[in-house]
Order: structure tokens, then C-alpha cells, then sequence
């Protein structure tokens, strides 16, 4: 039977750039969303066409945050992408600013069921929801499990997905392979759960589940937790597949990548806000192409 390592989603051609839809929000301060995904996707020599979910003064951890909604625009927005003729080898959707934003993701389904469907279903973390998704939202996000060639819940979100009780972040396996296999019957063809704690191990699991079996990697878990590190692994996940690694091998990759630049990130003033410090590791994405 094959295992979650045997999962090669992508097979890279030559010089050709993967065209990328990123459906996130772009946020002024702290490193998150598309502020992320941009640069990390780009130096794995993917062609980013950013979908703009919302705009923030800075993330939604800070105290008196500004948002604006761009869900009025998104329509006219993607008729005039149809209009140049823009073509998609995925599309990677994070963030959202409104519950409608679903339908637009939907959209680029149907018009290019080709791409690879993944899908990170911001929500929330630590057993709670941001504070801008309201129970619509977590809803219509829930629609986005079924036919997501890779999901990349935390364990808040998986939560909110299945039904399943948070019970922390330090679980046992049998829990974890309870949340998956719930994710897997509501339809995800493969489904990354990240942030499982081992505190008695010192270390953080990342695991990939698919219909063939559960495996897992692990760093060594740093003491203290950024914003940010959810885009950043599912951005390094998402590069890793581009440029042909296997789920399990992107797993690890995108692992060790959030922990090298949180490893920086503690030398920063003011780090528990500005989020983590991808700038230092974008080398790391780079020597994905090599
Ligand atoms: N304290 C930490 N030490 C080492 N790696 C970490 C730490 N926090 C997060 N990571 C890495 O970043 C990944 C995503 O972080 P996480 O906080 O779970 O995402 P989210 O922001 O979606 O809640 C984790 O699965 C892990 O690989
Ligand atoms: C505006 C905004 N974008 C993105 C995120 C996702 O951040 P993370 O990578 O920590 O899941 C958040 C989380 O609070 C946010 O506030």
C-alpha cells in the first residue's frame, strides 16, 4: 500500500514557471499572507498572480488593526484576468476577508480545473478563531476541504473543520490520525496537519495524511510562537511542490524552513509581533530549483 511519501503532486518541466494564483490578504506590517507567499513562491521560480483578499494595516494580532474588504472588487477583478487570457497551474488560497471570497475561489476551479487545489484554511490558532471569521466564514470554508489536493489546517482549524473537540496542541497520534481521517472523508485527497507539540520530546510534528497512510516529520520545537508561521510553512510547502518534492519531502522542507527563520526572528526588536523572519531563509527556496 503507498504511503504519504509516495505523494509527487507536481511534475516540473524543464524551464517552465508555474503560474500560482495566491488568494490571500496583504498585510502593511507583520510578516503573514501574501507579504509571504510572494517572495517565497517567486524564488522557487513560481509566476505569483496575487488575489487580493483584504488589506490590513498589520495583522490581526495588533491592537486596533484597519481592514478593508476588496470582496466588491474580486468579481471585475477575475473577468478582466479571463479577458487577458491568464492561465493556472494552481491555485493556493489562505486568508479570506469575507465568506463570499469562496465563491470566487470556486471560480477559479471551474476555470482552470487543471490547477492544483491548495488550500490553508485560515481560521484561527490556539482554539480560537481570528477575530475577523464569523461562523459564516468558517462555514464557507468548510466547503473548500472537498477535492483540496493539499489541506494545511493547525489544530484549531481542523477542530472547527470536523467537529472534533481542540484538545491542545500536544496530542497523541491516535488524535491525530482522528482529525485526518475525518478531513479525508469530507473529501481531501492529502492533508497536512501541522503544529502537533511534543513537549516531553522537545520537538514540533508536521504530519501528511493521505487515503495511503500518516507520517510525520519534526524540528526542534523553539520556545516561544510568531505570526506568520502558518503562511510561511504552507508558502514553503507549496514552493517544495513546485519544484517536484514529494508531500512528505515538502513537509519536512517547509518544517525546517520555519524554524530557521524563527531561529532569526527572536534577534529582531519587537519579534513576538512583526512575525517570522522569512527574509533569511528565502536562500533555502532558491536551492529548491538547484
Ligand atoms: N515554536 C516553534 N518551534 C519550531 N517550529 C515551529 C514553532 N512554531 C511553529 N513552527 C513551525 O511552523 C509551522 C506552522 O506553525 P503554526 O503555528 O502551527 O501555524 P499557524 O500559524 O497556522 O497556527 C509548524 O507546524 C512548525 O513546523
Ligand atoms: C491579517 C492576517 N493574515 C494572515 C494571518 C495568518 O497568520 P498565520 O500564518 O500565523 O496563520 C493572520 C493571522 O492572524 C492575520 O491576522
Amino acid at each position: 500500500m503507498p504511503v504519504a511519501s509516495d505523494l509527487y503532486l507536481y511534475q516540473r518541466e524543464g524551464s517552465y514557471l508555474p503560474r500560482v494564483a495566491a488568494v490571500h490578504d496583504l498585510c502593511g506590517y507583520g510578516n503573514c499572507s501574501l507579504g509571504v507567499a510572494i517572495p517565497v513562491l517567486s524564488c522557487a521560480g513560481i509566476d505569483v498572480c496575487s488575489v487580493p483578499t483584504s488589506l490590513f494595516s498589520a495583522h490581526t494580532k495588533f491592537p486596533g488593526f484597519y481592514m478593508l474588504d476588496t470582496t466588491p472588487m474580486l468579481g471585475a477583478y477575475l473577468d478582466a484576468w479571463r479577458q487577458h487570457g491568464v492561465d493556472l497551474d494552481g491555485v493556493y488560497s489562505g486568508f479570506l476577508g469575507s465568506a463570499e471570497q469562496v465563491a470566487a475561489i470556486r471560480r477559479l476551479y471551474d476555470e482552470y480545473p487543471h490547477a492544483l487545489r491548495i488550500v490553508d484554511p485560515v481560521m484561527g490558532d490556539n482554539g480560537s478563531r481570528y477575530p475577523t471569521y464569523t461562523d459564516e466564514m468558517c462555514e464557507a470554508t468548510r466547503g473548500l476541504v472537498e477535492g483540496a489536493d493539499v489541506l494545511t489546517p493547525n489544530l484549531t482549524e481542523a477542530s472547527i473543520l470536523t467537529g472534533i473537540p481542540y484538545e491542545g496542541a500536544d496530542v497523541d497520534e491516535a488524535y491525530v490520525r482522528r482529525m485526518a481521517d475525518a478531513l479525508l472523508a469530507m473529501g481531501a485527497k492529502s492533508v497536512v496537519l501541522k503544529g502537533i507539540v511534543r513537549a516531553d520530546e522537545g520537538v514540533i510534528r508536521n504530519y501528511a495524511a493521505t487515503a495511503g497512510g500518516l507520517e510525520s516529520t519534526s524540528d526542534e520545537l523553539l520556545p516561544y510562537m510568531l505570526h506568520g508561521t502558518g503562511d510561511l510553512f504552507a508558502s514553503g510547502l507549496t514552493a517544495a511542490i513546485y519544484c517536484g518534492r514529494s508531500l512528505l519531502d515538502a513537509v519536512s522542507f517547509a518544517g525546517t524552513l520555519v524554524s530557521d527563520a524563527m531561529a532569526v526572528s527572536c534577534d529582531q526588536p519587537g519579534y513576538e509581533l512583526r512575525g517570522v523572519s522569512f527574509q533569511s531563509v528565502l536562500g533555502d527556496v532558491t536551492a529548491l530549483l538547484a
